[in-house]
């Protein structure tokens, strides 16, 4: 039994947030709450507002309008303390070509204020034998894998993943939904966009689906399923039992590919 299920405290709560861009309105009074210790998935198609709501709940951008508040700390008053608490994933640009991984985690820790030897933070992520390579010789799941080490420098309560699993290959997917089970597991609450819903209904202990700027519904994966087959919905086609990902996975096998 992990975190999620014994507590459903809301760790982040956003209420009425409006965003708009000139006369755009991108986010149109959305309000939900993330409970403490839960995967949360925000869905949805694109330029729904998505990443505009997650980065103004990162401090990243100004809202328009309505109240966040973040681990008992509202964003109008207190920025720096929700800064301190959560861990964002930095663009790839962000990283300094010439550094290799260690060099990395010493530079970040340093600009945190925090004292963490890179071999511990490698190792949450399985890039131990990475130590010396640079960002850019990474394979796209260890570049992913290395960008969610450095949100998890500072002990953050929540982090924030923002589409972590586009690109990479089905393997290195499914290390990746490991990897964000482990720190969940570990009490850290995870927020994460996606794409793929394959990926939220294994990965998410609730989604909430966004759609031109409103939040349409907020559940878990397993209800919003039972809801829409209690409601007569039934695939056309015969749902076989196995996909052409499990082909995949069982030809290519499970290991890790990419060292
Ligand atoms: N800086 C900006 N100025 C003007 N409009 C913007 C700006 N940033 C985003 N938008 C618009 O706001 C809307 C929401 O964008 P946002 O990036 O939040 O969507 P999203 O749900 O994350 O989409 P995607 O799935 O494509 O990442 C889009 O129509 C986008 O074009």
């Amino acid at each position: 039994m992990h975190f999620y299920v014994m507590a459903k405290q809301p760790i982040i709560t956003v209420n009425n947030l409006v965003k708009n861009y000139g006369d755009f309105a991108a986010v149109k009074g959305i309000s939900f709450e993330v409970y403490e210790g839960e995967i949360f998935g925000l869905l949805g198609p694109n330029g729904a507002g998505k990443t505009t709501t997650l980065e103004i709940i990162e401090t990243l951008r100004d809202k328009t309008s309505g109240s966040i508040i973040v681990d008992g700390f509202d964003i109008e008053t207190d920025a720096n303390q929700i800064k301190k608490r959560i861990g964002v994933q930095l663009q790839a640009a962000g990283y300094y070509p010439n550094l290799n991984l260690s060099e990395l985690i010493v530079l970040f820790s340093g600009l945190y204020g925090i004292d963490k030897t890179p071999a511990e933070m490698l190792e949450k992520v399985a890039l131990t034998d990475k130590a010396k390579a640079k960002y850019k010789d990474l394979s796209g799941g260890q570049k992913q894998r290395f960008s969610i080490a450095t949100t998890l420098i500072n002990n953050p309560r929540i982090i924030f993943l923002d589409e972590p699993t586009t690109g990479l290959d089905p393997q290195a997917r499914r290390n990746l939904w490991d990897l964000i089970r482990e720190i969940r597991d570990q009490g850290t609450t995870v927020v994460i966009t996606t794409h793929y819903m394959d990926e939220a209904e294994v990965l998410c202990d609730r989604v909430a689906f966004v759609d031109g700027g409103h939040i349409i519904g907020i559940d878990t994966p397993d209800h919003f399923i039972d809801q829409l087959v209690a409601s007569g919905f039934e695939r056309k086609k015969q749902v076989k039992l196995a996909n052409l990902e499990d082909v995949f996975i069982n030809l290519t096998g499970k290991e890790w590919r990419e060292g």
